[in-house]
């Protein structure tokens, strides 16, 4: 009987919590991102063994925090290559948690495969008790080796449950839960190595190609009472080519910043609405019509992310708002 070949994994590492190392096992908050290289991360999961054929490379070795455009743009790039491998059959992309969301939206955006890619990460230290990388990375390659995850875009596994790139987000500072797609839920789990999808496969909008160079400046401002119209006119002064407005509710403006605003646009800067709520979708209305722009349900980290892309293809607002009407 000849044995069947297992699917080919390839990890590509960027540093992280996953690939952390703290002190002593007890610590859990204090310690050094990235300190561990993917062999190490590999050998604390023999089972992977079991069930796919693993091999790894080390992209960045970084606290996400620090995680740059160009950095994202490497990302891309190396992952597109893996992609073009007829030998690689997955790839799962381990990622500190902080700016994972980031990340795995921008590939959603810029790349195009029916092959899965994972995005993972942990919570806890790869020296912490209980630690949940390994957990995490062996359900990642579970994911990643999974014929149902095909044609799906870029998935996030963390916990246990699989999330699109588009909705999930990091919702607490500590728990390894964190992770929650808050506006359709997770789209599958995976239990005991079992890989289950809920749903059949939402559409997959890759929508860009890696870009070339430096994207457009966009800032984000976060919406309070009692505003001012101080930070709005620093951006104008600043000549970005984009803001995005966390607001109150369903994206609301203070009157006091409002006019701001406008001469924002006057100027030429893109302003598009979103929400400081984490979840809901901020829709266009008649309070603000074009060409103020509505990010749906994209959290402002995300809808920066995507105006940038869009301000690279010169688009106008009308145009702007039909792409983020699609989330
Ligand atoms: N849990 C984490 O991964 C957060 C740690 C670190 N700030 C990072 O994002 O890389």
């Amino acid at each position: 009987m000849t044995k069947e070949r297992l699917p080919h994994i390839h990890i590509l590492a960027m540093g992280g919590t996953i690939a952390g190392r703290a002190a002593n096992a007890a610590e859990t908050v204090g310690y050094r991102a990235g300190a561990i290289g993917i062999n190490e991360l590999l050998e604390a999961v023999p089972q992977l063994t079991d069930i796919a054929e693993v091999t790894g490379e080390t992209v960045a070795s970084i606290d996400s925090k620090d995680m740059t455009e160009a950095l994202m743009i490497k990302l891309a790039r190396r992952t597109e290559e893996c992609l073009l491998d007829d030998s690689i059959d997955g790839i799962v992309i381990t990622h500190g948690t902080d700016t994972l969301e980031e990340s795995a939206f921008f590939l959603s955006l810029t790349l195009s495969s029916a092959k899965p890619v994972i995005f993972t990460g942990a919570m806890r230290p790869a020296t912490a008790l209980s630690a949940d990388g390994p957990l995490n990375l062996l359900d990642a390659v579970h994911t990643a080796s999974s014929p149902d995850a095909k044609n799906r875009g870029i998935l996030v596994v963390m916990n246990g449950t699989i999330h699109d790139a588009s909705d999930v987000t990091k919702r607490h500072t500590s728990r390894v839960d964190t992770f929650q797609s808050p506006n359709r839920g997770a789209i599958g789990a995976v239990t005991g190595g079992h890989v289950h999808f809920f749903y059949t496969a939402a559409p997959v909008h890759n929508l860009f190609p890696i870009p070339s160079g430096p994207l457009p400046e966009v800032e984000i401002l976060y919406g309070h009472e009692n505003e001012s119209r101080i930070l709005v006119d620093a951006l104008i002064n600043s000549k970005v080519s984009g803001i995005i407005y966390a607001g109150t509710g369903m994206g609301s403006i203070s009157e006091t910043v409002l006019p701001a605003l406008r001469e924002a646009q006057e100027q030429g800067i893109a302003v598009v609405r979103a929400s400081r709520t984490g979840s809901g979708a901020v829709i266009p209305t008649s309070d603000y019509p074009l060409p103020f722009i509505s990010a749906g349900t994209l959290v402002p980290q995300k809808s920066r992310i995507l105006l940038q892309l869009l301000l690279v293809k010169k688009m106008n607002p009308s145009e702007i708002q039909h792409v983020f009407n699609l989330y």
